[in-house]
């Protein structure tokens, strides 16, 4: 069997704080001691209240937070290990998807600047036909290359957040909560568009939410964090049909059959 795409080894992240006691003392442990993988053309949802670590665990899959101990490994390679090319490959290998578009978006660029300064920035050029056809991936047309993020709705500037993810063709996209911050109306059509790409290109997901019903839906496994630890993983639909932890209970009961996107 290949290696998993990610493998993440007894990871902690204590961030510095000033004063406190328990879990602040010393700093925050936002992530104590998680172990975790994703395989190749997975999807791993990782659910878990506010506060429980999610993002940091997310963040220092790519890089972006780098662990006070433990090992991170992306396809194969130990990223504390590599050098800044290393790292500037491991970022297109796999790719971020963030919760707030318009956020994430220069507003004064326009979606082709945007696209192009990816290629850009991992020395490529790219052609009008090709960002055309990363538009299309992602249900968008052409005009859309000129427009700014104004011009834009949520749901639309979502897309181009993830046409921007695709750029690269990455192994793995890590969508922290790239749903919350849209219309409910628009959220299964991203979440769906997310599915179509594991399925039709076989990247692998490590998808970050706080909605169990979300996670469900769209992840083959979850794993269930809970004050910095993984209290509980498996497949969806077990997890789903009988928790274990009693965090894991309290967040299927939360989830009410009725909130499940269409
Ligand atoms: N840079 C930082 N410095 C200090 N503490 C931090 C930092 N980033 C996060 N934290 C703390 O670490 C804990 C975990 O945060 P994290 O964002 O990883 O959790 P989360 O599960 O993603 O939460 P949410 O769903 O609310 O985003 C929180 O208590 C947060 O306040």
């Amino acid at each position: 069997m290949s290696e998993p795409i990610l493998e993440m080894t007894d990871v902690s992240k204590r961030y510095r704080t000033a004063g406190g006691f328990g879990r602040r003392r010393k700093g925050f442990l936002a992530v104590d001691g998680v172990s975790l993988h994703v395989e190749r053309g997975e999807a791993l949802g990782l659910v878990g209240e506010s506060g429980s670590g999610k993002s940091t665990l997310a963040r220092m899959a790519n890089g972006l937070v780098v662990p006070t101990s433990g090992t991170v490994r992306t396809d194969g390679q130990d990223v504390a290990g590599l050098s800044r090319r290393g790292l500037r490959r491991l970022r297109r290998n796999v790719a971020m998807v963030f919760q707030d578009p318009l956020a994430s978006l220069n507003p004064r660029q326009t979606v082709r600047q945007t696209l192009e300064n990816v290629f850009r920035a991992h020395g490529e050029t790219t052609s009008t036909a090709e960002l055309v056809a990363l538009l299309e991936s992602v249900g968008l047309g052409a005009d859309y290359l000129g427009r700014y993020p104004h011009e834009a709705s949520g749901g639309q500037l979502q897309r181009v957040a993830v046409a921007r993810a695709l750029a690269l063709k990455p192994d793995l996209i890590i969508a922290d909560e790239p749903t919350s911050a849209l219309d409910v109306s628009v959220r299964a059509q991203i979440l769906n568009l997310l599915a179509d790409l594991q399925r039709d290109q076989g990247i692998s997901f490590l998808h970050v939410s706080h909605d169990l019903a979300v996670i469900r839906l769209y992840s083959d496994r979850v794993a269930v964090m809970q004050r910095g630890r993984i209290v509980e993983t498996g497949p969806s639909d077990e997890i789903f049909r009988s928790p274990q932890h009693p965090c894991t209970r309290a967040l299927v009961e939360a989830t009410p059959e009725a909130e499940l996107p269409a």
